[in-house]
Order: structure tokens, then sequence, then C-alpha cells
């Protein structure tokens, strides 16, 4: 099949060399100089192209500012972003954009070649899954998050508090690392579950449409208010209204917004009266607020009237124990979206590698490593050749393969930071397990069925090995031990008292 690719490049050059390397595979190439140029393609016909090859620097309307206007005329097209060394947060950026892969200047003909060929398999399946993931509706639980590290179960334990009374929250956290996520658990953990949660992204107004957008305004009230509209605080009414990047709200707003939450009311702009609201604020962050309280940008009374209970969510980077349940998480629920017979499963290799990248992007880019990973998998089983983008960053990434050699010396030299998390914790947990059942000494994950002598073990034994790797693989979290396990709670108890296993060192033999 011939495929339509739009090349979006200014570089007259980098043009005519991706229009050769794109027809050498037997697509057919069509040229923009720019994003304002292939934006009118695409008006004139939306579905007109199969994949989209972006540069990002472009003069007019460069790559970003495309991806946006794109996104939201809703096509959704594939797109491939090039970009030159080193510009990983322009990555992040435009992977949070909605861009599908990105390739490094110069890029090859056969690199660019295996993107394409990967957008259109996505192309092509994604539009299932765009419509499954568009249906999952916004309701979050606090047990949909998942949460192992210790950092991030007091994250859950503070949330869970909040949302037992309807105290202001802030929310403080790199962009990605779950803040919308939480929100919407505090909202739904609390008694305002079955009402509103409205969310407004203040960084995303135009400064001078913020009031409005937040208090409503009067059909007339200014040149262009043609109809009334009602402002999110009246549609969050009775419920939660979530303003996402406060840190970007303009001054004279948060002295409005400061009368709202001091009295409860707001004035509905052109309206000339005051209006009472029933409002719950949960607001989020990526700036360091009380910074910009000192430069002068934030409101000091409005901070400490929106910080009664600060919660901060740490980057991925610093809780790296949840990478593994997060990867296995989002493999099992897009294998389920994909319709996969047998969901998919996240090799060692490829849990070392995610654990070891440090996700500038945070959750919400594994997120989308494992969506597009899971669309293209061609076997049953996630591995590191299913991450190249994140293969190609760290280059001197050890192959888990030298890992799994069993009683190897632990040596700390060769783990550099960004390994120190899974990549030693499989080593330890290895050398642990071979201390443990010494005769066991072959790959962690394999109970052998007979012992030294040749004989079948007792079951006993063999349950209680399993029941210490579970307790291991799912981190203590026993409610998750007992599921997978296919038992309840109690029994689990009772075996774990039985076999004299510690459920917080489930390695250790009893005394
Ligand atoms: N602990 C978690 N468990 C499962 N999914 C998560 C978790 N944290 C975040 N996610 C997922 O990651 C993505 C990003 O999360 P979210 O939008 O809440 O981040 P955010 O901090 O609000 O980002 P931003 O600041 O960019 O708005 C979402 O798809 C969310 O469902």
């Amino acid at each position: 099949m011939t495929a339509h690719i739009l090349v979006v490049d200014d570089d007259p050059v980098q043009r005519r060399l991706l229009k050769n390397a794109v027809e050498r595979y037997g697509h057919a190439a069509h040229l923009a100089e720019n994003g304002r140029i292939a934006l009118e393609f695409l008006k004139r016909n939306p579905s007109q192209f199969n994949v989209i090859v972006l540069d990002l620097m472009m003069p007019e309307l460069d790559g970003l500012g495309f991806l946006q206007a794109a996104g939201e005329m809703g096509i959704d097209t594939p797109v491939i972003v090039q970009t030159g060394q080193g510009g990983i947060d322009t990555v992040v950026q435009a992977m949070r954009a909605g861009a599908f892969d990105f390739v490094v200047k110069p890029v090859s003909p056969e690199r660019i070649a295996a993107s394409i060929s990967n957008a259109l398999k996505v192309d092509h399946r994604e539009a299932k899954v765009r419509a499954v993931r568009g249906d999952r509706g916004t309701s979050v639980s606090f047990g949909d998050i998942v949460s192992a590290s210790p950092e991030m179960l007091r994250v859950i334990d503070l949330a869970q508090r909040a949302a037992q009374s309807n105290i202001p929250v802030v929310l403080e956290g790199e962009s990605g690392v779950g803040k919308e996520m939480i929100a919407r658990a505090i909202q739904a953990g609390g008694e305002r579950a079955s009402k509103p949660f409205i969310t407004v992204n203040c960084g995303a107004i135009p400064s001078n449409m913020v009031e409005s957008v937040l208090f409503g305004h009067e059909k007339g009230a200014f040149s262009g208010a043609t109809e009334r509209h009602v402002g999110k605080f009246v549609e969050a009414d009775g419920g939660t209204l979530f303003l996402d990047e406060i840190g970007d709200l303009p001054l004279d707003v948060q002295v409005k917004l400061l009368r709202a939450v001091q009295q409860g009311e707001i004035e509905i702009v052109g309206a000339g009266k005051t209006q009472k609201v029933d409002v719950r604020l949960v607001s989020a962050t990526n700036k360091d607020l009380i910074e910009e309280v000192r430069a002068g940008r934030f409101r000091e009374d409005l901070y400490y009237r929106l910080n009664v209970f600060p919660i901060t969510i740490p980057a991925l980077r610093r809780r790296k124990e949840d990478i593994p349940h997060l990867a296995r998480v989002f493999t099992e629920r897009f294998s389920g979206e994909q319709k996969l017979e047998h969901a998919l499963h996240v090799g060692p290799g490829a849990l070392a590698l995610l654990t070891a990248y440090d996700w500038p992007g945070n959750i919400r880019q594994l997120e989308n490593a494992i969506f597009r990973a899971v669309v293209l998998a061609e076997g049953p089983e996630l591995t590191e050749k299913d991450f190249p983008q994140i293969a190609a960053q760290i280059p001197d990434f050890q192959s888990p393969e030298l890992l799994a050699t069993a009683a190897e010396p632990l040596n700390a030299d060769d783990a550099d930071e960004s390994d120190a998390g899974f990549a030693e914790a499989y080593r330890q947990s290895r050398a642990e397990s071979a201390l443990a059942h010494p005769m066991f000494g072959g790959p962690e994950n394999i109970i052998v069925s007979t012992d030294e002598t040749g004989e079948v073990r007792k079951l006993a034994d063999v349950e209680e090995e399993l029941i210490r790797f579970a307790l291991k693989f799912y981190r203590g979290q026993m409610s998750q031990v007992a599921r997978k396990l296919g038992i309840g709670r109690s029994t689990l108890y009772r075996k774990l008292k039985d076999y004299g296993i510690d459920p917080d060192d489930p390695l250790k033999e009893a005394a």
C-alpha cells in the first residue's frame, strides 16, 4: 500500500533528503515549508496523510505550535518529530502534545523508514484503540493509583485524609507525575463524589480571558461577549474545581480568586453583583509556589488560603520502585484495550531498562512508551527492543542478560546512579534468592519441581516458595498478593504464619 507522508521542514536540503527516503520505501511524499502551510493542507483534507514527519524548529509556526493546532482540529495522524541533539525537553513537550515518535537529526533513511512503518501500523490499529481509550471515563479512585514506593504510599495516605474534608489542597509536582489523577481520586473518595469535577488549566487560557473563564460573563459584558457564558466556578458548584497550573494565574485574577475562596462568592463579569458558590478547590502546580510568592508573582494571602494542605508528588525518577508496577499495569491495560487474546508480559530486560531511565516526562511519558510498545509488539513479551528510544538514551545500559548471571559479585562501580534502581534491586534479589534457596540458583522466576535427589518436591515447600516470591514480586502488597495467588487475605495470613514468613522480609528464613 502506498502511504501518504507529509514532510514539514523549512530546510530545503532536509526536505529533499526526507522526500528521497520516503519514496525509496514506496511511499508518496508531500512537502510543506512550515507548520502554517501544513495546517492549510490539513484544513483542506484532514485525513489526506497517513503519517506526518515534522521538524520542530521552523519560522512562522514551529513544530510545537503545529502539534497544538492540529490537536485542536482533532487531527490524529501519527506525527514523527525531528529534533537536534540534546533537545530532550522539546521532545518531552512534543510527546506531551501527542507526537508518536521522535528521531534525532541527522536521520538515516533506514531509521525514518522504520519509524514511518511503525507509525503506519499505529495508524491502522490505533483508531480502534483510541475509541476504547476515549471511553475509559474520568472516574478515578485511590485503588486505580499504582503505588509501591514509600513516597507514593505517603502521598496516597495524605490524599485519602484530605478527601475526608473540604480542605483546600495544593498538589505540587513535575508535569506528568499524576497530580490530576490524585485530584480526581480526592474528589471520588469524598462526599462530593457524585458532584461535578471541573478542571481549568490556568496556564492554557489567554490572560485576558481567565476571569471570564473562571467566573463567567453576561452577554455584552465586553466587546465580543455575544452570549452569556457560565464560568467554571458555577459549573463546579457543589463539586470540585481543579485549578491546574495555578502558578500561571495573572495577579489581577488572583485577587478575585482570593475573594471566591474567602467569602465563597464570585462576581460574574458584567453582572454587577456577586453570587454564592460552594466549591471545593484542589490546585496543582509544577512551579515552586513559595518562590513565586517571593518573586512577587503570586499573592502571599492567596498562597496561604490555597495551600492549607500541600501534597508533593515526587518525580518518577525519585521513586523508581513504582516503575515495574506501572509498566505491568499499563501493559495489561493496553493489551486489553488492544483486544489482544492474551495480555503481554513485560520481560525482565524491558523492566530493567524502563527502571534505569529517568523519565523527564514522568508517568505520562512511561504510559505513552508502553502504549506504543504494546501497539507495535510482535511477540508475547515486551523486551528492551520494544523501547528503542529509551535504550538510545542510556548508551551504557547493561543488558539484563548479563545481570541475570546469578551469583555474580555485585560491583557498585559498574552501575551509575540512573542504573541504581531496578538493576541493583534485580541483582540483589537474585543474590538473596540464591542465598535463601541455594539449591534453586537458576533464574529467579522459576520454581523447580524436583529436589537435589531428583525426587518431586513437597507441595508445601513449593507453595511456601511461591508465596515468598509473590510477596517480593508485589512488594508486600497483601491484597494484591492474595488476589494474584487466588486465595483470600485471611488464608494468606494463615499461610504466612504456618510457614513463618515475615511479609516485610519474605526471603528471610524463619528462625
Ligand atoms: N500512580 C499512577 N498510577 C497509574 N497511572 C498514573 C499514575 N500517575 C499518573 N498516571 C497516569 O499518567 C498520566 C499523567 O497523569 P496526570 O495527568 O494526573 O499528571 P499531571 O501531574 O496532572 O500532569 P500535568 O502537570 O502535565 O497536567 C495520566 O494518564 C494518568 O492516568
